[in-house]
C-alpha cells in the first residue's frame, strides 16, 4: 500500500496556492456547496414526512409538504446552476494560470533543454497536464471537501436516527478504502505510461507538421500515417486501460456499498416490524445511506484519485519549479550603446560531457568590420554564434563585447545590440510590417522602410500588392530564400543591433539573391560589426578578414591572400570548393 509521500504532500501544497488569487470566487464555491449539502439534509426528511402523513391521510400536510418539496427542488436547481458556474470559472482560471506559469518557464528554458526534450513533450505539459492539475483542484480537492462536510452532517443526522443501521453503512468503509489504496498505486502507474505517449503523440504530429515538405518530397506519407497510427493506438488503448481501472475501483467499491445499503434496507425493515423505527425516518435514512456511503466512498477514493494525477503535477512543477533544467541566468548591467568591438579569450565550450567543440579560441573583430569564419563542416562556426547570442554557456574563458563580459549584460542589452540571421530565418505568420517591427514597437514606418532599403528588398515588397501589409505564410513560404534573409537582416537592422551574425544560406541562393545580399552586407557593414558564417568562397571576397576554424580551434586570422599563401587548412578549404566547381562543370 503507498500513501502519499512528503514530496507529494509539498506538490500538492503547491497546487493549492493557485487558488489563493481565487479566494472570493472559492469562498462562494463553498457556500454553494454548503447550501446543497442543507438541502440534501433536509429532502429525504421532507419525503419521508409527505409519505407519513399519506399513510395518516392528511391530505393538507401531504399538499404543504409537496410545495415545500417543489421549492426545495427549485432553489437546489438554481444553487446547482451557480456551483457549476463557480466550478468551472475556478477551474478555467487556474488552468489558465498554470499554462501561463509553464509557457513562461519554457521561454525562460536554456536552449540546452530544447536539445534534450522534444517539442511535444512541453505541448503535452501545457496542455495534458495544465488541465490535470486544474482538475486536482476542482475534482479531487473542492469535491473532497464536499463529501468530508457531507460525512459529517448526514452522519450526524443518521447517528441521531439510529445507530446500529448507520454503524451496518460504516462497515463498507474499510474494504472500499483497501480498494482504492490499491488501485490507487495502479492507477498512478498506468498515468505515467499514459503522459509518456502523449509526449510521442504530441512530438509525432509536432514533427509530421514542421516536416511536411520532406515527408512528401521523401514520399513518406505512408510512413508517416503509419507512424501517427502507432502512437495515436497505444495512446488510445492507454487511455482506455486508464479510465477501465479507474471504473473498476469504483464499480468495486460501490459493490460494497451496494451490500452495506441492502443489508440496512432489510434491518431497517426488520426494526419497523418490530415497532422500533418509524417508516418516515426509515424512508430518509434509506435516502441519506445512499448519499453518505457514496460521499464516504469517494473519500476513500480520494488518495488513488489523487495518486492517479500525481504524475502530470509532476510534470508540471518541474517545469514551473526549474526541477529539470535552471532558467537562464544574465547579468544587471544594462548596456544602452555599444561600438561593437567583439573579443574572445581562451574560450572552451563543449555541449554534453563529450568531447570540446571549441578549444582555447582567441579572436579579435574591431568595430563595423566585416568578418566571414569559414571552416570544414562541424568545425564549429555554428558554435560560436551560438555562444555569442548567450544560447549556451561557455565552460572556460571570457568574450568580451567593448571589453564587458556578456555574462555582464542584462538580457535586454545583450539581445538587442547582438542580431542573428539563419540560412533559414523564422518569419511570423504576419505582414511584412508586422515582421519588422516586432523587433522594435517603437519604430516607426520610415525606420522600416529605410531599413528595407538598406536590404535592397523595399523595391521588391512595394511591388506586391499589398505592400509592407503583405501577410508571409507561417515562416514566409510566399518568399525565396534570399528574400527572407534579407527581410530577416531588414528586421536586425529595425531593432538597432550593432552586431550583426549571418549564417550564409549554403546553396538556395540563386545568383541574384546572392549578389543582392552581397551588396546589403557591404551596406550594413558600414555601421554595424557583421560576422558571416560563409559557405562559399565567391561570397568573401570582400570582407575585412577571415577566421578560419579547424577542429574546434582558430587556426588562421588574416585576409583571403595572406592565408591563401600562409594556412594549409584554408588552402585546402579553397582548392576543395575549386576543385567540386570543376567538378561540377565536367559533369556539365
Ligand atoms: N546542440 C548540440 N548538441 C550537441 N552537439 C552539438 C550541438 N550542436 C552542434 N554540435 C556538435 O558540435 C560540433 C560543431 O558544430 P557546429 O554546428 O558549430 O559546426 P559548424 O562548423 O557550424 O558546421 P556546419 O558547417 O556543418 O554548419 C559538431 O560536431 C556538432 O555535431
Amino acid at each position: 500500500m503507498k500513501f502519499l509521500s512528503r514530496k507529494d504532500i509539498l506538490l500538492l501544497k503547491r497546487t493549492l496556492s493557485y487558488t489563493i488569487s481565487y479566494r472570493v470566487k472559492l469562498f462562494f464555491t463553498l457556500v454553494t456547496v454548503l447550501m446543497r449539502i442543507v438541502f440534501d439534509i433536509v429532502q429525504p426528511l421532507m419525503w419521508g414526512k409527505m409519505i407519513a402523513t399519506l399513510f395518516e391521510k392528511d391530505y393538507n400536510s401531504v399538499l404543504i409538504s409537496i410545495l415545500i418539496i417543489f421549492v426545495l427542488n427549485i432553489s437546489q436547481s438554481s444553487i446547482e446552476l451557480i456551483k457549476s458556474y463557480l466550478f468551472t470559472s475556478l477551474n478555467s482560471n487556474i488552468t489558465y494560470n498554470i499554462k501561463h506559469d509553464i509557457y513562461k518557464k519554457i521561454l525562460n528554458l536554456p536552449v540546452k533543454a530544447f536539445d534534450e526534450m522534444r517539442t511535444g513533450d512541453f505541448l503535452s505539459r501545457l496542455e495534458g497536464d495544465a488541465i490535470s492539475i486544474a482538475n486536482i483542484i476542482s475534482n479531487h480537492f473542492l469535491i473532497g471537501f464536499v463529501d468530508i462536510l457531507k460525512v459529517i452532517a448526514i452522519g450526524i443526522t443518521i447517528f441521531s436516527i439510529n445507530i446500529p443501521l448507520s454503524v451496518i453503512i460504516i462497515c463498507s468503509f474499510p474494504i472500499s478504502f483497501i480498494i482504492f489504496i490499491k488501485f490507487g498505486n495502479i492507477l498512478r502507474k498506468k498515468n505515467k505510461e499514459a503522459a509518456q505517449l502523449r509526449d510521442n503523440y504530441y512530438s509525432n504530429i509536432q514533427q509530421s507538421i514542421q516536416g511536411i515538405r520532406e515527408i512528401k518530397s521523401l514520399g513518406i506519407k505512408d510512413y508517416s500515417y503509419k507512424l501517427f497510427s502507432t502512437t495515436s493506438n497505444k495512446l488510445k488503448d492507454s487511455t482506455i486501460n486508464l479510465n477501465f481501472t479507474s471504473v473498476l475501483s469504483s464499480t468495486l467499491a460501490r459493490a460494497m456499498n451496494y451490500l452495506s445499503e441492502a443489508a440496512v434496507m432489510a434491518f431497517g425493515i426488520f426494526l419497523i416490524s418490530k415497532g422500533s423505527l418509524s417508516i418516515e425516518y426509515f424512508i430518509a435514512f434509506s435516502s441519506y445511506s445512499h448519499n453518505f456511503s457514496l460521499a464516504l466512498m469517494n473519500i476513500t477514493k480520494l488518495n488513488s484519485s489523487i495518486q492517479s494525477t500525481m504524475t502530470s503535477l509532476e510534470r508540471s512543477f518541474e517545469i514551473i519549479d526549474d526541477m529539470l533544467y535552471s532558467s537562464e541566468k544574465f547579468g544587471c548591467r544594462e548596456v544602452k550603446e555599444i561600438n561593437g568591438n567583439i573579443k574572445l579569450e581562451n574560450v572552451c565550450f563543449k555541449y554534453r560531457d563529450n568531447k570540446k567543440v571549441l578549444n582555447m579560441i582567441n579572436f579579435e573583430i574591431k568595430p563595423n568590420k566585416k568578418i566571414a569564419i569559414v571552416g570544414s563542416n562541424g568545425s564549429g562556426k555554428t558554435t560560436i554564434f551560438n555562444l555569442l547570442l548567450r544560447l549556451y554557456d561557455y565552460d572556460s574563458g571570457r568574450i568580451l563585447i567593448d571589453d564587458i563580459d556578456i555574462q555582464d549584460f542584462n538580457e535586454q542589452s545583450l539581445r538587442n545590440h547582438i542580431s542573428v540571421v539563419l540560412q533559414e530565418p523564422f518569419l511570423f505568420n504576419m505582414s511584412i510590417k508586422d515582421n519588422l517591427s516586432i523587433a522594435n514597437l517603437k519604430a516607426n514606418e520610415e525606420e522600416l522602410i529605410n531599413a528595407c532599403r538598406s536590404v535592397y528588398i523595399h523595391d521588391f515588397i512595394m511591388s506586391l500588392p499589398e505592400g509592407y501589409d503583405t501577410i508571409i505564410g507561417e515562416n514566409g513560404v510566399t518568399l525565396s530564400g534570399g528574400q527572407k534573409q534579407r527581410l530577416a537582416i531588414a528586421r536586425a537592422l529595425v531593432k538597432k543591433s550593432k552586431i550583426i551574425l549571418l549564417d550564409e544560406a549554403t546553396s538556395s541562393l540563386d545568383n541574384e539573391s546572392q549578389l543582392y545580399l552581397k551588396k546589403t552586407i557591404d551596406e550594413i557593414s558600414k555601421k554595424h560589426t557583421v560576422i558571416i558564417i560563409a559557405h562559399k568562397f565567391s561570397s568573401i571576397n570582400n570582407v575585412d578578414e577571415i577566421i578560419v576554424i579547424d577542429e574546434g580551434e582558430v587556426v588562421g586570422q588574416d585576409s583571403h591572400k595572406k592565408l591563401i599563401s600562409n594556412s594549409k587548412v584554408y588552402r585546402h578549404l579553397y582548392e576543395n570548393e575549386f576543385k567540386e566547381f570543376k567538378n561540377v562543370k565536367e559533369v556539365i
